[in-house]
């Protein structure tokens, strides 16, 4: 007898994130033809983080490609509080901005939720703002900003199971107000029947064994385990984690999610892979909500994605 081994279907984070540019793009030139309105981005990043000026150049890039108009703020490592909220305060009165993403984590001495809650609610395209958090709960999705991470992560969701959840568990490993709790509230929002995880949560392993949606943001690399899995899940993986790799040279390092992929994949019924899962997918939602962003300023009804 021949053992068989069952290998879960990849999904393709960078194939799903190009199509929504694809709608963005085109989408964005309607609206520069029939408003005269071009998509305006502001990009803010304080200090040298290395990692932090990858993905920051990598929304800048991207938004060039789509047509916007993209601006990035480089401010160094001292720079006040009182300096950021000024340059904040210029942002949301600067007509041509319709979006602006403050790069986390600031560095210790700025208060993060201060300088996220000074941000246009109408101009927060990251949804992290007390407005869109609170109109995300509420299920007022129209006028809200859904945080990119948790929007790109439903969309790989509909590709696997469609747009209506109702009669799944879909479980939530992390519950922080950019992923995990944004997460569970478009799941509930989809009618899945959501669990929400964290470090108190007794027994991980048996509870995400429940899952027929399994969403890891936890921030540790390979955590979740083949036998966590329910034969036959969605396994999204927003972890990203770059681990050394001694092997292949001192400082050398590979990027690896929160979920242990080939075990995993093993039982799963499709599963992202990282890098090329749920990355890609934050940077083109973030596109979409600059669009979004700037048909609702120009009065227009924005595509849907
Ligand atoms: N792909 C992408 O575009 C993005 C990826 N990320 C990645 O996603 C991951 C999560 O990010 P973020 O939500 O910001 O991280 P946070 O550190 O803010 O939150 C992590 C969550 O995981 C929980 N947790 C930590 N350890 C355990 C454990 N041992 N068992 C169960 N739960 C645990 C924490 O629980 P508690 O609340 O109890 O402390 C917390 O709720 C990171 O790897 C990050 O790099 C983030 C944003 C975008
Ligand atoms: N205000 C704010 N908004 C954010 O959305 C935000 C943030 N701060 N701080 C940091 C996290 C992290 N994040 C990622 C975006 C893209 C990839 C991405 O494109 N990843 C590629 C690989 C990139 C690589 O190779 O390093 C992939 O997974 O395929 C990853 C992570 C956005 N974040």
């Amino acid at each position: 007898m021949t053992a068989v081994t069952e290998t879960a279907t990849v999904i393709d984070g960078k194939a799903v994130a190009e199509s929504v540019v694809e709608t963005v793009k085109s989408a964005a030139a309607e609206l520069k033809q029939a408003a005269g309105v071009v998509p305006g981005i502001a990009v803010v990043i304080v200090g040298e983080d290395p990692a932090s000026q990858v993905y920051v150049a990598s929304k800048g890039k991207k938004a060039k490609e789509c047509g916007f108009h993209s601006v990035q703020h480089t401010l160094a490592e001292a720079t006040s509080e009182a300096d950021l909220l000024s340059l904040v305060e210029d942002l949301n009165n600067d007509p041509q901005i319709h979006g602006i993403l403050v790069q986390l984590p600031l560095p210790g001495h700025i208060d993060d939720g201060r300088v996220i809650q000074a941000i246009d609610p109408e101009k927060d395209v990251d949804g992290f703002h007390v407005i869109n958090a609170g109109k995300l709960t509420i299920g007022d999705m129209d006028t809200a900003f859904v945080p990119c991470t948790p929007a790109g992560s439903m969309l790989l969701i509909e590709r696997v199971r469609g747009k209506d959840l109702s009669g799944l568990n879909a479980v939530v490993v992390g519950r922080s107000n950019i992923v995990g709790k944004p997460m569970a509230s478009l799941l509930l929002a989809a009618n899945a029947t959501v669990t929400i995880c964290h470090s108190r949560t007794p027994d991980l392993p048996a509870t995400c064994r429940n899952a027929d949606i399994l969403v890891a943001a936890v921030g540790r690399p390979e955590m979740v385990r083949g036998d966590w899995v329910k034969p036959g899940a969605t396994v999204i993986d927003v972890g990203i984690n770059r681990i050394p790799v001694p092997e292949r040279g001192e400082g050398k390092t590979r990027l690896v999610g929160d979920v242990a992929y080939a075990e995993c994949a093993e039982v799963a019924g499709a599963i992202t892979p990282v890098p090329g899962g749920v990355g890609p997918m934050t940077i083109a939602m973030l596109m979409a909500n600059t669009l979004v962003s700037a048909c609702r300023h120009a009065g227009r009804t924005p595509p849907a994605f």
